[in-house]
């Protein structure tokens, strides 16, 4: 379980179907700090917009990673570093578990798969569009959450557990009990962090803190702040 995510503290997901704050650029927009960009939202993403932003973040050193919503997004580009697909592990069909990705291998397969990755979800926030779309039971206890997290990892290989609270500041209690139960995979925690201390907090219990909607609701300023929230709780972390 070596992929570069495991040295990541801080994400910044772009939603190419939301703007920036005016006068922002995607200049600004890779200059934040974060240690990688994911591209990708749940509702009206096109391969058009999906493009226009990786082309437009192409030429700074910030990794950059696709997170495609359905397999009709996907775009192959050099610029792209990689492919992070979810896969919900809560969802209430399996075609948000595996019946997409089977989809996507039937009609455009083989994939690039050295460069593809999944990212196994526990989507806990109900009023999330990922939650309302993948009709996920956001009812679990900080136990249930602990043993999805075992699941992905120990059954099923995933290098990456992401706790998704998109919209909303979750509960720490359940990041750290998912935290507990991991040994190896990557633990990103995602939703609601809008400042300093919101990414500080998570930053105790998470590896990195996804960071998305505070990108385009106030901008690369307070996303800067969020950057320095995380790094500052693992640097603490390391000492204890
Ligand atoms: C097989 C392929 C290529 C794709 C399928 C991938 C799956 C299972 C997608 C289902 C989950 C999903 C839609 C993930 C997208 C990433 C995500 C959670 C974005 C944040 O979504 P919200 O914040 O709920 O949506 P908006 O901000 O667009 O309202
Ligand atoms: O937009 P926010 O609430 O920051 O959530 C980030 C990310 O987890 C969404 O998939
Ligand atoms: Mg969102």
């Amino acid at each position: 379980m070596t992929g570069p995510w495991t040295e990541w503290d801080h994400v910044l997901k772009v939603d190419p179907d939301k703007d920036l704050v005016d006068g922002e650029t995607f200049e600004d927009v890779c200059r934040t700090g974060t240690d990688a960009i994911e591209i990708g939202g749940t509702l009206d993403i096109t391969t058009q917009k999906m493009q226009n932003v990786v082309d437009a973040c192409a030429r700074y050193d910030v990794p950059l990673y696709q997170e495609p919503s359905n397999p009709g997004v996907v775009i192959e580009s050099e610029d792209l570093d990689g492919y992070l697909v979810p896969t919900v592990f809560n969802a209430d069909s399996s075609f948000w578990v595996t019946g997409a990705h089977k989809e996507w291998v039937r009609i455009d397969g083989p994939l690039d798969w050295d460069r593809t990755t999944t990212e196994a979800y526990i989507v806990l926030n109900p009023e999330a569009s990922v939650a309302e779309l993948t009709e996920a039971d956001t009812d679990q206890s900080a136990e249930d959450v602990a043993s999805f997290a075992a699941v992905a990892e120990k059954m099923f290989g995933q290098e990456i557990v992401y706790i998704e609270y998109s919209g909303t500041f979750g509960d720490p209690e359940k990041v750290a009990a998912a935290r507990d139960a991991l040994e190896e995979s990557t633990l990103f925690y995602g939703g609601g962090i809008g400042d300093y201390d919101s990414a500080y907090e998570m930053g105790k219990h998470a590896d990195t803190i996804v960071v998305g909607d505070l990108l385009h609701d106030e901008g690369v300023d307070a996303v800067r702040e969020t950057v320095e929230g995380v790094k500052d709780a693992h640097a603490e972390a390391v000492v204890e």
